[in-house]
Order: structure tokens, then sequence, then C-alpha cells
């Protein structure tokens, strides 16, 4: 795509890209759009033109009677003086000019709606293609990353690329309509804009074109790893404030943000250029005709008015080739977004497959499990196979690294394994029953996922028709009850930026209330108790206990043992392999032995 694109013009490049994200009905829209553009970029040259016979005619008494228009105009609508005949035409300017403005702005109000209709589809499909990755592909990139592919992408798409194009039409048509109208009134003329303009364009476009590209390219690499330093200086507020390490941070930001302002002031620069150089040209023009006519022309004075209506023509014409140009310069310095925005596009097209009812009444069983992980050879798991009945509490222990957690990840789906399989009441796990896999299954990771809301929404993820008999179980079974009854707020009480109000056991246990309220029937806890002091690691396991007696089928990964004492069978892991099957009394004799 790149190679090809390059050679593309920028412009073009940038409507297919614009174009990919209008439905039908808004490509109309959007050529209409261009049709209004059209008229309004007509009525400020019209405007402007205007002006100039207007004022010419008001500084020469008598003048209106020599014209045959305006003695036509004065004639047909009777009028008596030449003074009222000048207040006429100056109110009629005026009037023109009110209404002109009002379209125009009409223009641009339906323009900007337009856009902004653009990038909230441009947000929506890259949201969406981010969600649809795997998952182990979206653990490659961090936060900073994806929040810059989902916005600041989006926002260089729409500023830099979309607002750009309409600027470099509208402009376009306002110099093409001077320049045919001066064709056909002075072709000579015509002739000496052509030759000196348009060298003057090319040279600045291929001064900058490259140039602002690459800074692009780089502002593209640069920003992710700034937001990336800056997520980490404020996640890490308390560690870094206790280590004396939020200055080294802050330098760190710094230093990615000089070279970012860096980028963005030469970027800025590039936009002052184009006019600097044209308007040097111009004068070189004025000055070589200038020369000539004094040095080798016949007709000195037919040069001078040449020279003259070039200036003016000039003088009108380069803000708006300065807007065209800066807008190409600015589309090519965001052209990068094009790439972003199409790296993943195959996942939006993708087509999901047809999902299938899944039942578990049962059993899950491993089935001679062997994974290993993207672009690594040497399998992490080796065949693992073990038998799960519904029901059964299952706790899972190993050394660090010995496998507990990938384990848990294939059995969510969030890995697939490359041999073996994992069979649900005798169905495969696939991609066609992911559906109703995720329906059953819960997951309550050390870090619980907490939004900034209520404990009532932190549990029901946001729903907003709460199932209140469902809400009261799960908060009964998560034993939070008590913790709950002494909040003035109750369930409505906001826990702060990722639970930073609540202890470590309050939160792993909104986590479990989390699970029980999706009606989970497969609860997986990962580490839930290893980073928990003695106090709640007691309220955590309590809640684990409130869940033995009923059917919920869980998984326990633990590093303390006695969060075990309810499992039915535990089973050690050893380098990726199932080394032993434990009963939580045979593990504490056993590691009370040694
Ligand atoms: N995305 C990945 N790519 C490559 N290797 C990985 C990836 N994720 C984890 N690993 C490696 O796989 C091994 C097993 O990790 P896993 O998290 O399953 O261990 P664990 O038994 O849960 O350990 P712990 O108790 O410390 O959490 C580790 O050596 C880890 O470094």
């Amino acid at each position: 795509m790149n190679t090809s694109s390059k050679k593309e013009s920028i412009i073009w490049e940038s409507i297919e890209n614009v174009s990919y994200y209008l439905s039908s009905g808004e490509k109309k829209r959007a050529v209409a759009m261009f049709l209004l553009l059209f008229i309004s970029s007509l009525l400020d040259v019209f405007g402007l033109a205007s002006l100039v016979p207007v004022i010419m005619a008001a500084s020469r008494p008598g003048s209106i009677f020599h014209n045959k228009y305006s003695l036509w105009l004065y004639e047909n609508l009777k009028f008596s003086s030449e003074r009222n005949f000048f207040v006429f035409l100056v109110l009629v300017l005026l009037l023109f000019f009110i209404v002109k403005n009002l379209f125009t702005t009409f223009i641009n109000y339906k323009q900007e709606k337009f856009t902004a209709r653009i990038a909230l589809n441009v947000i929506d499909s890259q949201f969406e293609k981010h969600n649809r990755l795997p998952f182990w592909h979206f653990n490659q990139f961090g936060s900073a990353k994806l929040i810059h592919m989902t916005f600041t992408v989006t926002q260089s798409f729409i500023n830099g690329i979309v607002r750009q194009l309409f600027v470099f039409f509208s402009e376009a048509i306002i110099v093409a309509v001077i320049v045919i109208g001066i064709l056909i009134y002075k072709p000579a003329l015509f002739m000496i804009l052509i030759i000196v303009l348009v060298p003057a364009m090319l040279l600045i476009y291929k001064l900058l074109n490259k140039r602002s590209a690459h800074i692009g390219n780089q502002l593209n690499e640069a920003r992710p790893m700034s937001y990336a330093r800056i997520l980490d200086a404020f996640t890490g507020f308390i560690e870094l404030r206790l280590a004396n390490k939020q200055e080294e941070f802050k330098q760190k930001v710094l230093k990615y943000e000089k070279n970012i302002q860096e980028l963005d002031a030469k970027n800025f620069l590039f936009t002052q250029l184009p006019v600097k150089v044209i308007e040097v040209m111009a004068v070189l023009a004025v000055v070589t005709i200038f020369l000539y006519s004094l040095f080798f022309s016949n007709d000195p004075g037919s040069l001078v008015t040449i020279i003259g209506l070039f200036a003016a023509a000039a003088y009108r014409l380069m803000p708006s080739i300065n807007r065209m140009l800066n807008a190409m310069v600015t589309m090519r310095g965001n052209r990068y977004a094009f790439d972003e925005l199409i790296r993943f596009r195959s996942n939006l097209t993708q087509i999901l497959p047809v999902q299938r009812p899944l039942q578990f009444n049962q059993r899950i069983e491993f089935n001679n499990i062997t994974f290993s992980f993207p672009g690594t050879t040497k399998p992490m798991l080796r065949n693992i196979s073990f038998e799960v009945n519904k029901g059964d509490k299952i706790g899972l222990i190993g050394s660090s690294g010995s496998g507990k957690t990938t384990l848990m990840n294939l059995l969510l789906r969030f890995y697939i394994e490359q041999q073996g399989n994992i069979l649900v009441d005798d169905q495969p796990l696939t991609e066609e029953n992911l559906e109703a896999w995720y329906k059953l299954i819960g997951y309550v990771k050390q870090d619980t996922f907490l939004m900034e809301a209520s404990i009532q929404d932190n549990i029901t993820l946001g729903d907003e028709q709460v199932d209140t008999e469902r809400l009261r179980y799960a908060i009964e079974q998560a034993s939070l009850q008590s913790f709950i009854s002494t909040l003035p707020e109750g369930l409505a009480t906001t826990i702060g930026e990722r639970g930073s109000r609540l202890s470590g056991g309050q939160r792993q246990r909104i986590g479990i209330a989390r699970a029980l309220y999706k009606k989970t029937q497969v609860l997986v806890m990962d580490e839930a108790t290893s980073a928990l002091d003695n106090k709640t690691e007691r309220e955590v396991s309590e809640a684990i206990s409130g869940l033995a007696n009923t059917n919920i089928t869980m998984f326990i990964i633990a590093h303390r043992i006695t969060t075990l004492k309810d499992c039915d069978r535990i089973y050690e892991l050893r380098n990726g392999e199932l080394f032993a099957e434990f009963q939580y009394d045979e593990l504490i004799s056993k590691t009370e032995a040694s």
C-alpha cells in the first residue's frame, strides 16, 4: 500500500481515505457539500470583484454615465441623482455581503457538522478494530499506544486531512475562478502568472513535501512514547514519590516532549514558508518585466500596465495559493494517519463465525494441551490433561513462571492451544461457541478492573436495568454486605480511580460479586490472595468459602495454600507440565514435612 500510495497525489489519497468512512448517503452529502463550497467560493470572488468598480466609479464623478451597464441601471431604476444612485449601490453591496456571509457561515456550519460526523465514524472504527484484536495481540500494545491510535490519529486525520481538504478545494476554486477570469480578460497576464507562480508552487511543495511527511512519521512514533511515560509517572505516583523518582520521570517525559515540541515548531515554520517564497517569486517577476521594459521594450507603457495588473492579481492570489499549499503540506505531514487507519482494517470485514449454543452440565476436560506463545517455538505448556466435574473447586499451584496463568488464559480463550483441546460437556471450545462460553465463565484477576464509578456500577459493569435480586445475591455471596452497610451512600458510593478508596480485599470481593452477578458457572481466580495481607486474605478466603457450597466450578490459583482449603483437588504445575495432584490435607502435611 505504502509504495503505491506514495505515487498517488496526496489530495486523491486523502479523498479515498475519507470516503472509506462515509456511508453512501454521506457520500452524496459530501458531493452536495462541495457544490455548496463551490458556490461559496464564487460568491467570495464576486464579492471582492464587485467592490472595485463601485469604488472606482465613486472616485470619478460622472463616470457612471459612460458605462452602458451603470447607465442602464440608472435609467431603468429611475434615479434622479448620481448621489442617490451611489447610496443605492452601496446599500446593495452591503446587503450582498450580509447575505453572502450568512450563506458562507451556514456552509461552514454544515461542513463542521459533517466533519464531526466523520470524526465519530473514525473513532468508532478505530475502537472496533482494536476491540476485535486477539487478546495476545491487543496485549502487545500499551494503553498509551492504543489511546494514540484511537484518538490522536483520529485528531490528526480530522484536522490534518479532512479540514485541509475543505480548505484546499475552497481556495482552489477561488484561484481557478480568478485565473480563468484573467485568461479571458488578458491572456498575456495569464501566461506571466503561470510562468511565475506554477514553478514557485512546485518548488515549495517539493521542498516541504518530504520534510513534512518525515516530521509526521517522527511525531507518530514520539507521541505514544511520551504518553506512555506520562502514564507511568501518574500511575506510579506513590511508588515514585517514595523512591524520590518523580523528578527523574518528569525529565523522561520532558525529553520526549522536547522532541515533539521541536517537531511541531518545525511544522509550524513550514506553514509560514510558502507565502514568503511566492512573494519573492512575484517581486522577481515584477523586477524582470520592469527591467525588460526599461532596456528592451518599444512600448514600456503597456508593460508597466501589465506589471500593475500582475501585482494586483498576484496580491489577490497569493493568500489563496498560500492556503492551498499549506493545506497540501499539512496533509503530507499527517499522512502517517492513513497507515494507522488502514492497519487492522481487515478485522472489521472479517466475518465472525455464526455462534452456537454451549451447555455446561457435566464436565470440563483439558485434553492433551500443548501451547507456545505467539512468536516462540518452545512450548510453555506440554501435554496437559485433566478433568473437572461441574461444581468442583480446583486449586492450581506451582512456582512462579510454571504456567498456571497461561493455562487459565487458554480456558478463558485469551490464547489458543496449538495441540489438544478443551472440551465442555464433550464440545471443544472454538470460535463458534465463544459467546456462549463467555456467558458461563467469569474471571477475578489479582488487579481486578475497577471503574471510577459507584460500587453498584462496578459490580454490574454499568447495567442500566439492574437485576436487584441478583445483585443482592452477588453481594451476599461475595461477603460484601457488611462493608457496604457501613458506607453512608451504600451501593451508590464511588470508589475512586481504579478503586483507590478500597482495600485489596474489598477490590477482590467486588470482582467476585461481579462474576456472580453475571451468573457465572465457571469462576477463575488468579492469584487472588498473593498480594494481600493476612486480614484481607481472610476476607477473600471467607468469600471463596462462601462459594464452596454453590454449584459454581472454580479454578483458584493461589500462592498461599490456606486459600485452597475448600478445594476438591489441587494440581501442581512444574515447567509447563502437570506434575502432581493433591488433596488439601496431603498438601498441608507435605508442606509441614518439608
Ligand atoms: N506473552 C508472552 N510471551 C512470551 N512468554 C510469556 C508471555 N506471557 C508469559 N510468558 C512466560 O510464560 C511463563 C509462564 O507464565 P505464567 O504467567 O503462566 O506463570 P505463572 O505460573 O502464572 O507464574 P506466577 O505465579 O508468577 O504468576 C513465564 O515464564 C512467562 O515469562
